[in-house]
């Protein structure tokens, strides 16, 4: 792992950025978005996403990239999951990585060099890049995923909503709740640097999913009855609980398959939402973490379990049907995002 420092890449220890042993994470730089009008506008082919598989944050990018039928408008990299002395890498040591298409590079730094020839700062995905001025666009998942909700609309004729006007005020108060304590919280867990800065995190991600637990009773997504992008930045971090953050990150309190609730709507979307399914790679989500972190697992071996990664629910046994089932027809997006 390591950084730009004015350009130039310096290897660091591999668990950064902490203040009395917490875990912080940094703020992302590039924060230009797409827009009519705007110095970066909505067009088929310009823009490029370099994602990780492993990547809960550039997950989430890649789910709305499924949601939004963005993959004809936007073209993509996929990083090799071993995040080393080189950082984030286009090297085929593992399947699935997609080379970088855009600028021929090796490194995934490179391409923040090309955008930013001084830039100081972690180098990290994803990154939403513009072709036409080579630089970055965007490094903040959260604000990417807004974009894709609605710049490309005229483009795709697509006008499915998972950022409505309606309900934004809850899914802010959501996501900033579940961004603190669980997206953010199983890192602060995992990378904690002394036993009071992991008890204090251990707690509030529990604490927190106890929570959100007792907010889906009945309930087949978080805010209203509609998957909103609140659901896909908790999908992600949920669908990496068991298999790694559990052990991993010692977030062993329980396992979300523990959860009626939890499970229920992971399965759920998991199942039943294949822009979740198709975007969720076991392989590369384990081989990075465990690989990866060598402070955490110096020997580097990936454990081979758990045997069942995403615990089926059966949907006769859900209180309330699965996702497509509980939305009134009207208001129904799934049929068009092509759930099946
Ligand atoms: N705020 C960013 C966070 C992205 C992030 O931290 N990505 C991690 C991968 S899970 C990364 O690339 N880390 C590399 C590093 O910090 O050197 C976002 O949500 O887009």
């Amino acid at each position: 792992m390591g950084r730009l420092k004015s350009g130039k890449w310096i290897q660091e220890e591999i668990i950064p950025n902490s203040h009395n042993g917490e875990f912080y994470r940094e703020e992302a730089k590039f924060r230009d978005t797409i827009e009519e009008g705007g110095i970066y506008p909505p067009e088929t082919g310009r823009y490029h996403l370099y994602i990780s598989l492993a990547c809960p944050w550039a997950c989430r990018a890649y789910i709305m990239m499924k949601l939004k039928k963005l993959e004809s408008v936007i073209t993509m990299s996929i990083v090799s999951p071993h995040l080393l002395e080189n950082g984030w890498t286009f090297k085929e040591d593992f399947p699935g990585v997609i080379q970088d298409s855009v600028l021929n590079k090796k490194y995934l730094y490179e391409v923040y060099q090309e955008s930013d020839p001084k830039f100081s700062g972690r180098v990290t995905v994803p990154v939403l890049f513009d072709k036409k001025t080579k630089t970055i666009v965007s490094n903040e998942s959260s604000e990417i995923i807004r974009m894709m909700n609605t710049s490309f609309n005229k483009i795709t004729g697509d006008s499915n909503d998972f950022y409505p006007e309606a309900l934004r005020s809850e899914i802010d108060q959501v996501n900033s709740f579940i961004y603190d304590n669980i997206n953010n919280g199983v890192y602060k867990t995992g990378f904690a640097k002394n036993q009071d800065a992991y008890n204090k995190n251990f707690n509030s991600l529990f604490k927190a999913l106890d929570k959100i637990e007792e907010r889906l009773e009945g309930k087949e997504t978080l805010v209203g009855k509609i998957l909103t992008e609140a659901d896909v930045r908790l999908y992600t971090t949920l669908v990496r609980f068991d298999p790694v953050y559990y052990l991993h990150f010692k977030c062993n309190n329980k396992m979300i398959r523990e959860y009626k609730n939890l499970s229920r709507y992971l399965s759920n979307l998991y199942y039943n939402v294949k822009a979740f399914k198709d975007t969720t790679d076991f392989d590369h989500i384990k081989e990075h973490y465990y690989f990866s972190h060598k402070q955490l697992n110096p020997g580097q071996i990936v454990p081979k379990g758990p045997e069942i990664l995403v615990p089926e629910i059966k949907i006769e046994k859900l209180n309330a049907g699965p996702v497509k089932n509980v939305i009134p027809p009207q208001e129904s997006v799934f049929d068009e995002v092509g759930v099946s």
